[in-house]
């Protein structure tokens, strides 16, 4: 443990601990925006399997170029010889293993349950010094994650049991399998594992990293967990004085105070009190959950927020004061509900055409929702995914821009997701011939991806690169700088 309080001391951090938190991670010196805080590789990670991105991954790095699967347990993707080497010490226990694993059981194997049975590989052969422990990669670590074992309720604890006694029959071969602590393993992973995302944030696996589990939560943080490849990077997105926690978000903070207390509380088993939560039943907060999760005004030309009447016959516009009617309200949200009901059947069938149905949902949701609502701003997420697919370069900036405006509205400033929107845009104006506007657009993609996933990752060497060619592009054609906005 000295060791461990060691290493964190050299990089300006250490830990504390309180009675409403548990342990913290606290720094020892100042830290500038956009500085490296922390940076991890994962005890044990594993790529996703979902319905939405059926793809297959790179056990190692998580690319999905270039695949070839073990030709042993035709279970796991390597991008090359040099990741598959890279894992060959885990991987030869793993493999030995899954080869043993009955055929009609291999559905069974989740990204969940082969992340337990890498655990428990992966501590074995610390054990037995094939891998070397480290004072920051070592099972100790993995044992002082919080479980919230007294927390769970008894579903949960009976799934857990389930979960375990199957790792256990994958195990078969294995001494010194305990049921019971793979259990308590099941919960630890519940409440830190992190989705492991590629650079443009979009989900690729799951990674368990004990030092970087030590950061707690805020809805308004000081710093940002992004991933390069399988390293783990926390970022600080202000200046960081020494003696302050350092805190990232563990959920979407574009919510309601009452939707993000409900996710941290289910997952986390906290009662959140950050600046922002707070502010909790105060004038701010009220019409900040209004906007983001509440009504439009009647009037097209107003952006008020809406709050129940007194007389419960609708909502009323806290700027204009004129009346929604509820049975209106209740028939459109009605109306949407079906939509979505019929949408996601459909996408669950995996049928593609998907398109005109959330253009439906979209034209409902501007009649019914604050024109900053999150759910307005996910359906037309979706919408530029499914214009950028069928390659209408037109209609996806178009998209782009009107969601770049609700980003700045409801995430801070230096969130990751406003500087890869103004990339992508920046993207698309380059290729349609709008130059000028497309280095506007890179220059602030720059200004935000530069802090969160630093100038030396390779995503935004790429980013500078565009710039640079849209920066000669421009004095090539003798184009005027376009005005600031
Ligand atoms: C990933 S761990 C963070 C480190 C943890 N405090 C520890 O002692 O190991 C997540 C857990 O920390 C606690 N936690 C995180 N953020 C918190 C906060 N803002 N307030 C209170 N507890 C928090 C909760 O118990 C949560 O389930």
């Amino acid at each position: 443990m000295e060791d461990f309080h060691k290493a964190l001391n050299d990089k300006g951090l250490t830990v504390s601990s309180s009675p409403e938190k548990g342990r913290s991670l606290l720094t020892t010196r100042d830290f500038s925006p956009g500085e490296v805080i922390l940076s991890q590789e994962p005890y044990v990670s594993v790529p996703n399997r979902n319905s939405i991105d059926s793809r297959p991954k790179c056990e190692w790095c998580f690319s999905s170029s270039n695949l070839k699967k073990c030709s042993a347990c035709k279970v796991v993707w390597y991008c090359g010889r040099s990741c598959q080497t890279m894992d060959w010490k885990l991987h030869s226990l793993e493999c030995q293993v899954l080869c043993e694993v009955d055929k009609s059981r291999l559905t069974s194997l989740t990204p969940s349950i082969r992340l337990m049975v890498k655990l428990f590989l992966r501590r074995k052969l610390q054990k037995e010094k094939g891998i070397l422990s480290t004072s920051t990669d070592n099972y100790n670590l993995v044992e002082a994650l919080v479980s919230h074992m007294s927390d769970i309720n008894e579903e949960q604890l009976v799934s857990y049991a389930q979960m375990a006694n199957l790792v256990n029959l994958i195990l078969q071969s294995e001494p010194d399998v305990n049921i019971k602590e793979i259990a308590v393993n099941f919960s630890r992973l519940a409440c830190n594992a992190h989705t492991i995302c590629d650079a443009e944030l979009r989900p690729v696996g799951t990674g368990l990293y004990p030092v970087i589990s030590l950061i707690n939560h805020s809805c308004l943080p000081n710093s940002v967990l992004v991933f390069d490849g399988r390293v783990a990077v926390v970022r600080s997105l202000q200046y960081i004085p020494k003696g302050s926690e350092v805190l990232i978000s563990y959920i979407e903070t574009a919510a309601s105070t009452m939707t993000r207390q409900k996710s941290l509380k289910e997952q986390y088993f906290f009662t959140c009190t950050c600046t922002r939560c707070k502010e909790v039943g105060q004038h701010s907060d009220i019409r900040e959950s209004a906007i983001l999760e509440g009504y439009r005004c009647k009037d097209d030309n107003c952006i008020g927020f809406l709050l129940r009447d007194s007389e419960n016959k609708g909502f009323i516009c806290q700027q204009c004061g004129l009346l929604r009617d509820k049975e209106e309200v209740k028939s459109i949200a009605a109306e949407i509900k079906l939509l979505t009901e019929k949408v996601s059947t459909l996408s669950s069938e995996g049928k593609k055409d998907t398109r005109s149905i959330y253009t439906a949902i979209e034209k409902l949701q501007v009649k019914l929702c604050h024109p900053f609502s999150v759910n307005l701003m996910r359906t037309r997420e979706t919408l530029l995914k499914t214009y950028m697919e069928v390659q209408d370069w037109e209609q996806a900036l178009a998209y782009c821009r009107i969601i770049i405006p609700i980003y700045e509205r409801v995430y801070p400033s230096l969130h990751p997701l406003i500087g890869l929107q103004y990339y992508t845009c920046g993207k698309l104006e380059w290729f349609l011939g709008e130059t000028l506007e497309a280095i506007q657009s890179f220059t602030k993609a720059l200004g935000i991806l530069s802090i969160t996933h630093g100038t030396a990752t390779s995503f935004v060497k790429e980013l500078v690169l565009k710039l640079e060619e849209a920066h000669a592009e421009a004095s090539h054609k003798n184009l005027a700088p376009v005005r600031a906005t």
